[in-house]
């Protein structure tokens, strides 16, 4: 059990891995309110994408675990112990987990970094920050959840509540884990529900520790149920779960076609799923502003080693200023510090497993087969560290290319060209994806028009990833449906139950 509170962050490579050495790493399941072994006693290595080498060994929860955490999340539902407190009393107990996260922020920030390869940087400035936000965002909206009176007759009251849905079973991705958990975790929790979720297997640690933190705040035992595990096992039996009511989802889209057949062949539970991109930033030769869509282009799919549902994977650039624009984009890559995700300098670390490098590798080698152009990169880099690390890439590609259609999930753009806005607009659309879409133009119209154009859950003009918790996220097309973020999420968790009362005398 973690007990450490405020903790001054090392500012040294040497300091961060002494504090590493210093930690008590998650490898248990958290079900019903206890740190428990897997029933079957077995267990998955946890690798780090680092240096490749054995971190610990982790619970590998089974469908016997799995109906153990449902039935304990059920009878949490049922019995009231967290939907029927006020809310008052739950946003409080929800606010109280937003401050131990904020104590404990540290040590989440190195569980993050250890086991996916991100700078420690980024899960001190970033991950860790917006999961505590998004805790508190949505212990704040809860008691803010009002129902409707719907029109009725004068002798009848007729009005609709919303009612929380029962048992949610989350299953989260390794690229941003508790930053995604917390996105479904937070308002599954504020709408009264009761959660089971499924880390995914590289990246377990976080919502391990957070659970426990949330028990100390008042969460009472489980509400909040943790079983890490592979996806084949863990996932597939909470997919299938009769009694589970919702799986809500981020990750591939084979898994999120799999989990909606596995409603179908189970409760019909709903299913929310986030999934891919081939996300287009267009930049028309009219931009004001060309210096800072350069470094939007570069750090908007070089981000997190490129493993970002909206990584801005094609450059759309008008044609009038292709070469000149191309090089400042190269200039500000070049800048990008790739280095070991524990020191505190590095901007650019390692890809989660071997398994995504390679993929990564393999696009780019795909890429130019295809007749793609490298500009920059292109390569493994570190390579003697033993950990993932593949340089940032840069291809100039046609528009029949693998790479313009395809999702790398890895630190590859590809730049192509258009003549005017209408050709901007059908490249742009030209894929089975439609999550996130970015624009860069001075001109008023042009932005308006585009935005309308763009067959995207988000369209950001003049600035990438320019939302917030305040905005709903998510896709159309093959991108997925279900928006995460907002008080859209909220209600996600939610059904309408509509009452009509006759009061005739
Ligand atoms: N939209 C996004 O943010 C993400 C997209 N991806 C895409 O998916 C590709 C493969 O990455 P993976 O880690 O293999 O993604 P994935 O979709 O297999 O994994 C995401 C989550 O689903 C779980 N899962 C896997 N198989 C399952 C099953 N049969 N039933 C239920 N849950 C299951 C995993 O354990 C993990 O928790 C990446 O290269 C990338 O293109 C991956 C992670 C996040
Ligand atoms: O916008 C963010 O804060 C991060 C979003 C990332 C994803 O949803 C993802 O990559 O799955």
């Amino acid at each position: 059990m973690p007990v450490s509170a405020l903790q001054t962050p090392a500012d040294t490579l040497e300091g961060v891995l002494a504090s590493i050495r210093a930690l008590t790493l998650p490898d248990k399941a958290v079900i019903e309110g206890m740190e428990v072994l897997s029933a079957s006693g077995r267990t998955f290595d946890n690798f780090s994408s680092r240096d490749g080498k054995l971190i610990n060994k982790i619970a590998a929860c089974d469908r016997a675990d799995v109906d153990a955490a449902v039935h304990s999340a059920r009878q949490a539902f049922e019995d009231g112990r967290w939907r029927a407190l006020a809310p008052k009393v739950r946003k409080k107990i929800l606010h109280r987990l937003a401050d131990l996260m904020t104590g404990h922020a540290e040590n989440l920030s190195l569980l993050e970094s250890l086991d996916t390869g991100k700078p420690i940087s980024d899960a001190r400035n970033v991950d860790i920050p917006l999961a505590i936000n998004s805790t508190r965002y949505y212990a704040e909206a809860l008691d803010k959840v009002y129902g409707e009176v719907a029109p009725s007759p004068e002798d009848r009251l007729s009005y609709v509540v919303h009612e929380p849905l029962g048992v949610i079973g989350a299953i989260v991705p390794w690229n941003f884990p508790l930053h995604m958990a917390m996105w479904k975790v937070a308002p599954a929790l504020a709408m009264g529900n009761s959660v089971v979720l499924k880390p995914a297997e590289n990246s377990s640690m976080t919502a391990l520790y957070t659970a426990q933190l949330a028990l100390e705040a008042g969460v009472p035992a489980g509400v909040w149920n943790v079983i890490p595990g592979l996806g084949g096992e863990a996932g597939d039996a909470l997919s299938r779960h009769m009694d589970v009511d919702m799986i809500t989802f981020t990750g591939s889209g084979p898994i999120g076609r799999q989990l909606m057949r596995a409603s179908a062949d189970s409760n019909l539970k709903r299913v929310s799923l986030e999934l891919g991109g081939k996300s287009p930033q267009i930049v028309f030769a009219d931009s004001d502003d060309l210096d800072g869509a350069a470094a939007n282009a570069a750090w908007g799919v070089f981000y997190n080693q490129g493993q970002v549902c909206t990584a801005a994977s094609r450059l759309l650039v008008e044609e009038t200023i292709k070469d000149a624009f191309v090089a400042k984009v190269i200039a500000v890559a070049k800048t990008i510090r790739v280095g070991d995700p524990f020191d505190p300098k590095t901007q650019f670390g390692a890809m989660i497993s071997e398994r995504q490098m390679n993929t990564a590798l393999d696009y780019i080698e795909k890429g130019q087969a295809e007749g793609g152009k490298l500009l920059l990169g292109g390569e493994r880099v570190r390579s003697e560290s033993g950990g993932y690390y593949v340089a940032p890439s840069l291809l100039d590609i046609a528009q029949d290319n693998i790479l313009a259609q395809e999702e790398v999930f890895g630190p590859v753009l590809s730049v192509l060209t258009f003549n005017d806005e209408q050709d901007a607009y059908r490249i742009a659309n030209n894929t089975i994806y439609g999550l996130a879409s970015g624009v860069w133009t001075s001109n008023i119209g042009k932005a308006m028009r585009a935005a309308k154009a763009l067959k995207a859950g988000l369209v950001w003009v003049n600035g990438w990833d320019a939302c917030d918790i305040t905005s709903p996220f998510g896709g159309v097309k093959q991108s997925g449906f279900g928006r995460d973020r907002s008080l859209h999420a909220l209600y996600k968790y939610a059904d309408l139950k509509a009452v009509s009362i006759s009061f005739k005398a």
